[in-house]
């Protein structure tokens, strides 16, 4: 079988030789990984899946989200349906990296069981509380605690806990299908350059990279951590979408013109996918604009954004071990991976939202719309297909 490479075209030399050779030992992983992938309705999901390139803004989404998800096998075992990794969390946000892995984990259902957040370790005292309440809001979820503050750290000591960090993450690098990298990060300059230095290898290893909350932050600060990467996505709200369009173009948002600046601002990112949140997500990698507009809450609760970065996370996965699947179509362009990940989960999402809404109305928090993801996603894909 060949495999098509190009999504690492800005390396050279040495790092040229480490990044390819981590791309192969992925994309090896993936493939061997894809046991049990390969069921009949494949051929007919891929064809569905390719004809996403319509002429209308409005993305089919529900079609599309049917098409990208996975038929449920009992021959599978945990893990196959994919691992997905939540970098996030610190001593104030301890609930927005939980939104963002929970939904993921529920999503997948039965079929994904790791998922990783790693968040900040300050203290043996906030290491226990920070720790602690991610375990007990949900025990399924495998947490590292090994990211730290600058405070917590003397400056003789940096250069030694980055590699730490790094060294861990790195074990488990390759194994990940997808990270989820920023919600509630904080802004922390030790912990920000920690964090960098994850992207950079998630970056080698060809993993897809959703950004969001802080990590938008720390991107909006050094674009080239994901420009020209065709596998990264950027999901700002208003605020963060602002501060790029500022940055990167030197103008104020325009929303004469929502959908040209949008496909502009991709454009001079190098073709990164955004996601651009708002009454209608707006999403573009550069060469083509999507909107959803499945109905969805009223109610704006913080960590809506989270649960989509997680949702996000799962189904530009799905989508890429349908690309590398051994009798999948390896000649879909590799952007599109990422524009049919955010397509299937701000559908998702807007549509758990409003399940939630119809029975909690002006009370409606995030833990109800996480309650109802499976439900919206019965609805799109039921599980009996
Ligand atoms: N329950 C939780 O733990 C939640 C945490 N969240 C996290 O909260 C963080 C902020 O998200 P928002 O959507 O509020 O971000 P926004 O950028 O929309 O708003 C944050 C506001 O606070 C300011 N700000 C934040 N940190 C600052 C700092 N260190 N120095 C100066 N100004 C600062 C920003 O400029 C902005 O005005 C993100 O990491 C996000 O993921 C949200 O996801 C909501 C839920
Ligand atoms: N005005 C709106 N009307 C309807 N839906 C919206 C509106 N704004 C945002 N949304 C929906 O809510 C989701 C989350 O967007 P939001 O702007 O709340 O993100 P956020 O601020 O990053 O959230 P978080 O609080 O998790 O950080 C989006 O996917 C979008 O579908
Ligand atoms: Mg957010």
């Amino acid at each position: 079988m060949v495999i098509k490479h190009g999504m690492n075209s800005g390396f050279s030399g040495r790092n040229y030789m480490l990044a390819s050779s981590a791309v192969f030992r992925r994309q090896q992983f993936l493939i061997r990984s894809l046991g049990g992938y390969t069921d009949h309705p494949l051929q007919k999901r891929m064809q569905e899946v390719k004809s996403i390139g319509g002429p209308s803004v409005e993305a089919d989404a529900e079609n599309i989200l049917r098409a990208i998800t996975p038929t449920l096998d009992p021959s599978r075992h945990k893990g196959q349906a994919g691992k997905i990794a939540v970098i996030g969390g610190c001593r104030e946000y301890t609930g927005a990296p939980y939104f963002a892995a929970i939904s993921a984990l529920k999503i997948v259902s039965s079929l994904l069981r790791l998922i990783y957040i790693w968040c900040r370790f300050v203290s043996c005292f906030l290491y226990k509380r920070c720790c602690s309440s991610h375990k007990s809001y949900s025990p399924e979820l495998i947490v590292h605690p090994i990211l730290e503050e600058s405070y917590s750290v003397r400056d003789e000591d940096k250069r030694l806990i980055s590699g730490k960090v790094l060294a861990e993450v790195h074990k488990w690098m390759e194994r990940f299908d997808c990270l989820v990298v920023g919600p509630g990060l904080g802004r922390d300059p030790f912990l920000l350059d920690c964090v960098m230095e994850i992207l950079k290898l998630a970056r080698q290893s060809n993993v897809p990279i959703v950004v969001d909350g802080d990590g938008l932050f720390l991107v909006t600060n050094s674009l080239d951590l994901v420009s020209g990467y065709p596998l990264a996505v950027l999901t700002p709200n208003v605020n963060e979408y602002k501060r790029l369009v500022q940055k990167v173009l030197g103008c104020e948002v325009n929303d004469e013109d929502a959908h040209e600046q949008l496909l502009f601002l991709a454009k001079q990112i190098g073709g990164v996918t955004i996601l651009r949140k708002g009454k209608s997500d707006l999403i573009s990698d550069g060469d083509t604009v999507k909107s959803v507009s499945i109905y969805g809450s009223p109610r704006r609760c913080g960590g809506q954004g989270d649960i989509l970065s997680g949702s996000v996370a799962v189904f530009v996965s799905w989508v890429r071990r349908l690309i590398l699947a051994p009798d999948g179509d390896l000649n879909i362009s590799p952007r599109n991976p990422t524009v049919l990940g955010c397509i299937a989960g701000s559908a998702l999402l807007r549509k758990a939202a409003s399940i939630a809404f119809k029975d909690k109305k002006r009370s409606t928090l995030t833990g109800d719309i996480i309650e109802c993801l499976g439900r919206s996603l019965e609805d799109i894909c039921p599980a009996s297909r």
